[in-house]
């Protein structure tokens, strides 16, 4: 899946909210040599045009500009994105250029769409027209075999057997069990042992974060690691992460020779327990019913397997763990909207016995949470929009997209353009009352995509969102310790990390810093 932050820019978190860029980024630009060109008038060597589109496509191209040779307009992108409101990178064009307009994004002259139907068509012509594309340093990193890079016959196989493990079958009868008990394994650790009031600091976007990547290793692997083995494989998780956005130079000391390394060591470990289970399969065929059990059933090769269990945690972990986090800001920013999913979730608990789980029906009785979901999926943007190769010519609204350009479908605007949402910027979750399923919309509501790569964890996110929220508001209370803001490169999140301060009270209350928690309400 591609987060706008899947680029070959230089991560640079430690300067937050600055539009500095990383020492890599630097060197590489200067390297170029920049002269701001634009388009129009410029040498065709310096024109940054790979594909040599012909005069007469060029003539149908939609307006725009392309801005540095080489780099385009990627400074500018990433500059907005850097700041609480990246939207008028993309409103000032839209404004001068329309809905529909040309750029050069990340080494590629690029398609920029901020109309939902032209989004609808690039996502359904999947595998005809267009083909998902990733940065170069992406596709090293997760591994040529990884669901979100595979096309054709492949893609198909291994989208379906995720598919089957995250349908509404396996989540009710398996799966949400298993999300119950890490969540609620993870916020009894919240709790003041001593029982008396004491103020705790709570960094609710790792919290989540542990949440989803035991989950995922759970669903992956199952029985077959312990919690060390997890957390030594997430600590190599986050340096691989870490080289998503860097440039893919293999250097000793750079932010993506590291991730290569920690890619080494998962693959390694990863490896270790597959034979160890193909040990165990030969002995006891049958016993295990994981995902891994799937991959080996369908013959997979060990190499099909590392990479398909890397692009698995990637695609579920810091996507969920983020709407998670952005969720409980919003609810602490708006209280209406506290109250009443407390109060959703409080009718549910008065009617459960001490200790009595949450069934199906009680999370699809959620009606409000959803909204909440919906509502901060559509605001937060996780995955701002995905990148598309055009494989021929297409000619669409009366522009010709050229064969070899690149395709942004722009999520983002659309979630946020007031001509598709009232108040576009207000977090609203009453907005989806009427319609609660918020199932696409015509495509003015994709913030888990479209047509054949669709997201297969969709189901699995929300009831992972709606069981946090629901153990964390009947458990606990809260109230905002700082403000926060969000910024949205290299991926959407918290300035200061949405660390939250827990000021535990004995049986009442958290704090968190950024927005808090008050108390265990005895659960
Ligand atoms: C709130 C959480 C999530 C969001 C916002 C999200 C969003 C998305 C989006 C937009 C895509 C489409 C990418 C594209 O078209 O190129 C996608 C694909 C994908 N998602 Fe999710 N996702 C979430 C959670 C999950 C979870 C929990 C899983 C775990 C199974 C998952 C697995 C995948 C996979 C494997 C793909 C790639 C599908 C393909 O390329 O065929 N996602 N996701």
């Amino acid at each position: 899946m591609l987060i706008f932050s899947s680029l070959l820019v230089e991560d640079c978190r430690e300067s937050k909210t600055g539009t500095s860029f990383g020492g890599e980024f630097v060197l590489f630009s200067s390297l170029l040599g920049i002269a701001r060109a634009c388009n129009e008038g410029v040498p065709r060597w310096l024109n940054s045009d790979p594909d040599h589109s012909g005069p007469r496509r060029r003539a149908n191209l939609p307006p725009g500009r392309m801005g540095w040779p080489l780099i385009g307009e990627t400074l500018e992108l990433i500059a907005a994105h850097k700041t609480p409101n990246p939207e008028p990178f993309t409103e000032s064009r839209r404004a001068r250029f329309g809905p529909v307009f040309r750029t050069h994004l990340l080494g590629k002259p690029t398609i920029y769409s901020t109309d939902s139907e032209v989004n609808k068509f690039v996502l359904h012509n999947e595998g005809r027209l267009f083909a998902s594309s990733y940065p170069m340093s992406l596709v090293s990193l997760l591994g040529k075999n990884s669901l979100l890079l595979t096309h054709g016959h492949l893609h198909k196989q291994l989208y379906s057997l995720t598919w089957s493990f995250t349908s509404s079958s396996v989540l009710r009868d398996h799966l949400m069990a298993e999300v119950e008990e890490i969540v609620c394994s993870t916020l009894s650790t919240w709790r003041s042992s001593a029982g008396g009031p004491e103020q705790k600091v709570i960094y609710v976007q790792d919290e989540a974060k542990k949440v989803t990547f035991n989950l995922s290793v759970n669903q992956l692997l199952s029985s077959s690691v312990d919690s060390e083995w997890t957390e030594a494989l997430r600590k190599e998780y986050l340096l691989l992460v870490e080289g998503f956005f860097s440039l893919p130079f293999n250097l000793p000391g750079t932010t993506y020779g590291r991730a290569l390394q920690a890619r080494i060591e998962i693959a390694k470990r990863i490896k270790e327990v597959v034979d160890r289970r193909k040990v165990l399969e030969s002995r006891a065929p049958g016993d295990y019913c994981d995902l891994l059990a799937a991959f080996l059933r369908q013959k997979l090769t060990d190499e099909q397997i590392v990479d398909m269990v890397i692009s698995l945690l990637v695609a579920g972990y810091e996507t969920t763990s983020m709407i998670i986090t952005l969720a409980v800001k919003f609810l602490t920013d708006n209280p209406p909207a506290l109250e009443e999913i407390q109060a959703e979730h409080k009718a549910i608990k008065d009617g459960k016995k001490i200790g009595e789980k949450l069934s199906w029906s009680d999370v699809k009785s959620m009606t409000f949470t959803q909204c909440v979901i919906n509502e901060t999926l559509r605001m937060g943007n996780m995955v701002g929009g995905v990148f598309r190769k055009a494989l021929e010519d297409v000619d669409i609204q009366g522009f010709t997209i050229p064969r070899g350009w690149i395709v942004f479908t722009s999520f983002r605007a659309v979630h946020l353009d007031e001509a598709n949402y009232v108040d576009a910027h207000v977090f609203n979750p009453w907005r989806w009352l009427d319609c609660n399923s918020g199932s696409n919309l015509n495509f003015k509501f994709t913030p888990f995509g479209g047509g054949p790569r669709f997201c297969p964890g969709h189901e699995l996110a929300k009831v992972e969102i709606s069981l946090f929220l629901y153990y964390l508001t009947t458990q606990f209370r809260w109230q905002a310790a700082e403000n926060d803001e969000l910024i949205f490169f290299p991926t959407t999140r918290m300035i200061l990390g949405i660390n939250h301060l827990a000021s535990v009270y004995p049986a009442q209350c958290f704090v968190f810093i950024n927005m808090c928690i008050h108390n265990p309400l005895h659960y």
